[in-house]
Formats: C-alpha cells, structure tokens, sequence
C-alpha cells in the first residue's frame, strides 16, 4: 500500500493525517494503519493517525486513531489541523464551517493570511459532566467534583469530564512533580473508567492561567491535547480557581492554548495548527 500523507502538529501533539477525499481506507486496517505510521523506528513516527473525510452532517468530518490503534472520538488539536487543511486545500472556502467527530459537530474559524492558515478557533460546544456521561462507574452524581479517589494507595481528588471524550482532572501545587509517568498509565486502564481515561494534572498559576500535562489514553505522555486543555478549564472553573466567560490560558509542554467556558455553556479553543512533512507512507 502507499498511502498519501501530511503530517501536522498543533503544539507538539502530531498526527498522520490522510485525506479520505483523496485516499480510500478500508476501515478493518485502519488501527493497524495507525499503530504502523506512529511507530518512530518503523514507521513515521507521531501520536497516532487523523482521517479526514467526506461528511453528509458537517462541511467535513474527522476520525482519530491513537498512536496503539484505538479510536478516539475527539482531538481538540487534531481538529484544529483539520480546520488548517480543510481551508488550504478547498475541502470549504470560507472561513467559517462544521466539522464532523464521533462526539458531534463543531464549529471552526480559521484565520487565513495569504492562503495559509496558522491560527485556529474551535467552538468545542458543551462539556458533560453527568458521571454516566465520562464515563464513570459509581452512583450517578449532576458532576463528578473534586472526588476523593484513591489509586495505588494515593489519595487523589478528582473532577471528571467529557469533552467527547473522557478526562480525569486532578489539581496539584507544582507540575513539575506531577505523577504523570507513575499514575497516568495506571488511571487510564482503571475499571471505574469503562472506556478508559484521558489523565490531566493541573497547576493553578492565576485566575486566568495554568499549567498542564496530559497522559493520554491511547497514546501516553503528549506535548499537548487540546481536549484535555478544556476540560482543565471546565474543571478549574467547577473548582473555583477560575471564571467562566473569561479567557485563560493554558501552558502545556508543547505550548499555549486560549480556552474560554463561556456562559452560554460552549468552551471555545484557540491556537495553532501547523504543518510538518508531506509523503507517501509504504506498509
Ligand atoms: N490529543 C487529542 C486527544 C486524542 C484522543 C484521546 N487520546 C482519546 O482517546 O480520547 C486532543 O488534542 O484532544
């Protein structure tokens, strides 16, 4: 097979996108696909594989596959990327348009200067926090806020949210002594999480920024994961650290995103999509 490539990165976070426009994919391959393009030594090397594809719902649609094959049903950095290719090669023409995920439809504006596009807003829509929702086993609660959660014999708090996908929030005083490599891989597989976890720790810096790292499933430590920059957001502002309807920014390995959780209940996502490399993939 040679399969037709750009490869593309929003803060580090870096993905195999292929154009389903182009390119047809059986769908029995693809996690194998995913896990052949992300493998550094084998293969291309990157956080796992993002489809761009023909939508009867949206303007475009996306799909992403983790770097062990698995299917995610959002990507918050990957749909920025997404925005970025769609507009620089006429997939849509204008500046504004929906994009399709396996979670719903979302709102992109790409900011274009001569043809290219390097800064993308993402309307992400609205978090659910409902525990059957993450989701989360356990007695249904409204939200799942600053829980008591043990692991490994660690007492930790958690928030839980869904961003169409499922992240388990936990605030600490630094993060650079986050227990990322420790327990991101060990809350990921819990059994309270019955499709597994998205891991985010969070340091408060102000009211209007703060640090983060991620663990993800599916893929482990990334430099950035942008629905995970948003549900830091949402939790932060759930904890009172921050306020809805304000703009804060979020430090991740990688770089910097802008998030709002604006009163009308959506979290917007602002920041950049870049390119890196165009090719064939031969598997
Ligand atoms: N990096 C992404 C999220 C990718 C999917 C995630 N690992 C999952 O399985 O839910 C982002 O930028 O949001």
């Amino acid at each position: 097979m040679e399969i037709p490539f750009t490869k593309m990165h929003g803060l580090g976070n870096n993905y195999i996108y292929v154009d389903l426009f182009q390119y047809q994919m059986d769908e029995a391959s693809m996690p194998k696909i995913a896990r052949a393009m992300a493998d550094v030594h084998k293969g291309i090397g990157s956080d796992g594989m993002i489809l761009i594809h023909p939508s009867t719902k949206a303007d475009v649609g996306m799909r992403i596959f983790n770097k062990d094959g698995s299917e995610g049903k959002s990507c918050g950095n990957g749909l920025r990327c997404t925005a970025k290719y769609a507009f620089e090669n006429g997939i849509v023409t204008e500046p504004t348009f929906q994009i399709e995920t396996k979670a719903n439809i979302v709102e992109a504006e790409v900011f274009p200067l001569e043809g290219s596009v390097d800064q993308v807003t993402i309307n992400m829509g609205e978090p659910a926090l409902q525990r059957t929702a993450i989701p989360m086993l356990g007695y249904e609660t409204e939200a799942v806020i600053r829980e008591d959660y043990t692991i490994e014999g660690q007492l930790l708090e958690l928030t839980a949210v869904s961003m169409g996908n499922p992240h388990a929030v936990f605030f600490v005083e630094d993060i650079q002594d986050a227990p990322l490599y420790d327990l991101g891989p060990v809350i990921e597989k819990d059994n309270r999480f019955p499709d597994g976890v998205n891991v985010e720790f969070i340091q408060v810096v102000s009211e209007r920024e703060l640090h983060f790292r991620v663990w993800e499933r599916g893929s482990g430590v990334t430099q950035a994961c942008g629905t995970g920059a948003c549900a830091a957001v949402v939790a932060a502002a759930l904890n009172g650290f921050v306020s809805r309807g304000k703009d804060i920014t979020v430090h991740l390995s990688g770089g910097d995103l802008v998030i709002n959780w604006d009163e009308n209940g959506m979290v917007w996502m602002s920041g950049e999509a870049k390119t890196i490399a165009t090719g064939v993939f031969h598997c």
